[in-house]
């Protein structure tokens, strides 16, 4: 195995928010994933190589050693619970809740609540939990949609300010769970390249702390 260290990051907020954690570490990246179309990206350091994937892809690539290292989602993780990967970091960045939400003040119909989501697996053990059996339907986006045109009865979607929902005429219900980004580990890599994976977690555990000042 070679001793470069692949990263698979998403682009947008979690590219943003990594990329000071990363200046830390002294990793710069050359190309800019928002007007480059190169899906692997250099960084100043020959050993240390960027990938770009989509958010929900992060997991995949790392569990299956496509890359070593990736910051995900907990939402997303939460969606993989069996993930064959370490997550030895919060790096405390995108954060936001994971939420039902609703149209204020609607009767609901007798029947089994429906739920419209991406989340499906943390929705099916939310509910569970609570004793409730519910419809679950699949969403790729725009969930905020779905009780507008009488697709569902509620939703369940990351919550920040909560301008979405209020901008659809939804609110906030339950709160499931904190949301934040996390560094997650290929299992394998941690055996096969020890030193250098955990220097670098070590610089990126150091860089969370001095950005939230602890
Ligand atoms: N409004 C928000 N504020 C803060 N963090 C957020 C917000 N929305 C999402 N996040 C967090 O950032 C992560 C990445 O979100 P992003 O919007 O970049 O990807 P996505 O569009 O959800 O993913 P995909 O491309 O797979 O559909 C999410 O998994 C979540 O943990
Ligand atoms: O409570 P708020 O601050 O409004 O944030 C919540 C919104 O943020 C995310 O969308 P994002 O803006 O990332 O766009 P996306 O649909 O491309 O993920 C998410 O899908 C919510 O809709």
């Amino acid at each position: 195995m070679s001793d470069t260290l692949t990263l698979a990051l998403s682009k947008g907020r979690i590219f943003k928010e990594t990329l000071p954690l990363l200046a830390a570490a002294g990793i710069v990246p050359v190309d800019d994933p928002e007007t480059s179309r190169k899906l692997i990206l250099d960084t100043n350091l020959p050993d240390v190589k960027l990938i770009i994937v989509r958010a929900s892809d992060v997991p995949t690539y790392v569990e299956y050693g496509g890359a070593d290292i990736g910051v995900a989602g907990k939402d997303v993780l939460m969606e993989h619970p069996h993930a064959e990967l370490y997550e030895p970091v919060d790096l405390k960045i995108a954060r936001c809740k994971l939420m039902t939400a609703g149209k204020p003040d609607v009767e609901l119909s007798s029947g089994r609540l429906r739920v419209a989501t991406k989340f499906v697996e943390s929705t099916r053990r939310f509910y569970a939990e609570k004793g409730e059996q519910v419809e679950i339907i699949k969403l790729y986006g725009s969930m905020e949609l779905a009780p507008l045109v009488g697709l569902a009865d509620r939703i369940v979607d990351v919550v920040d300010t909560g301008n979405t929902l209020r901008a659809n005429g939804l609110i906030p219900m339950e709160h499931i769970a904190d949301i934040s980004s996390r560094l997650v580990v290929n299992k394998a890599s941690m055996k096969m390249k020890h030193k250098r994976m955990q220097s670098f977690i070590e610089h990126i555990r150091d860089a969370v702390r001095e950005q939230n000042n602890d």
